[in-house]
């Protein structure tokens, strides 16, 4: 059974077609990479898989349940396993590193509705927080406000909370675009780390062939809202590639003309 998958789904927004049936399959223990020029729907379908967008038809499901019409506590639930590391840090910068992993257990123990501060948090979830910045290399950043980390470890901070949250998918979207080559591989290697050790289902968004050819076992190409292909980076033609970006380049330069 797959971590995630996405059966036929179609997204619009203002009567304007942005995903077009959409089908996905993201296994555990691999690093699934989603690659396509600016506004073919990489995020929307992202968005779509985690619940912060509604599909208007198909189906999405996570581990085995299907999850794209559920409401209320039941999609708060399903959420929980599903753990995303955006672009934009999606970590708080005024709390310590620290709280920001156990915030990760929010919602799977009674925390209150505003979480626990660390101090008040069981041994043994502040135990498994350290546990889990040891994964990623901060442990020595625990008792450090956020907002003082590096782009790079931020990220790898979102990781540990991923790791904190047990979640049974991680979705990246653009997790390197403002890293640095040495900060970016670093995040992709726990991103690989955590499909393989932890048996998640990882699914990526990334602009960067280089990382792509280099860590995806998974790569999907979405043009215009389809899925292009879906396979191994080094079985997808070289002018199928090409294609992906070129016409995002052709649509730039009309609407440049036309400026
Ligand atoms: N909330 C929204 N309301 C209206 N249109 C939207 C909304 N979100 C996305 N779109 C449109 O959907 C299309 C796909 O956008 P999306 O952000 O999914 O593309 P993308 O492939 O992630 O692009 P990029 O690589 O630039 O992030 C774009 O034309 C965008 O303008």
């Amino acid at each position: 059974m797959p971590g995630l998958e996405a059966r036929s789904v179609h997204k619009r927004f203002d009567g304007r077609v942005v995903l077009q049936g959409v089908d996905l399959s993201v296994d555990r223990g691999l690093v699934t990479i989603l690659l396509g020029a600016n506004g073919s729907g990489k995020s929307t379908l992202i968005r779509c898989l985690t619940g912060l967008e509604r599909i208007d038809a198909g189906e999405v499901w996570v581990a085995g349940e299907r999850t794209d019409g559920l409401r209320g506590s039941d999609l708060r639930r399903s959420r929980r396993r599903v753990a995303v590391v955006f672009q934009q840090f999606n970590i708080i910068g005024n709390v310590s590193v620290f709280q920001n992993v156990l915030n990760g257990a929010m919602g799977r123990v009674p925390f209150g509705v505003l979480g626990v501060l660390a101090p008040l948090a069981p041994g043994r979830l502040r135990e498994k927080a350290m546990y889990c910045l040891a994964r990623v290399g901060l442990a020595d950043r625990a008792d450090h406000p956020a907002r003082t980390l590096s782009g790079g470890q931020q990220q790898r901070v979102a990781i540990a909370r991923a790791l904190m949250q047990e979640a049974e998918v991680v979705i990246a979207d653009e997790p390197v675009a403002s890293l640095d080559p040495e900060a970016g591989r670093a995040v992709m290697d726990l991103l690989v780390t955590v499909a393989r050790e932890d048996g998640m289902a990882v699914l990526v968004s990334l602009h960067q062939l280089g990382l792509v050819e280099q860590y995806g076992d998974r790569t999907v190409g979405l043009k215009a809202g389809r899925v292009d292909f879906d396979t191994r980076f080094e079985a997808v033609p070289r002018d199928r590639m090409e294609a992906l970006y070129l016409e995002d380049a052709v649509a730039q330069t009309s609407l440049e003309d036309s400026a």
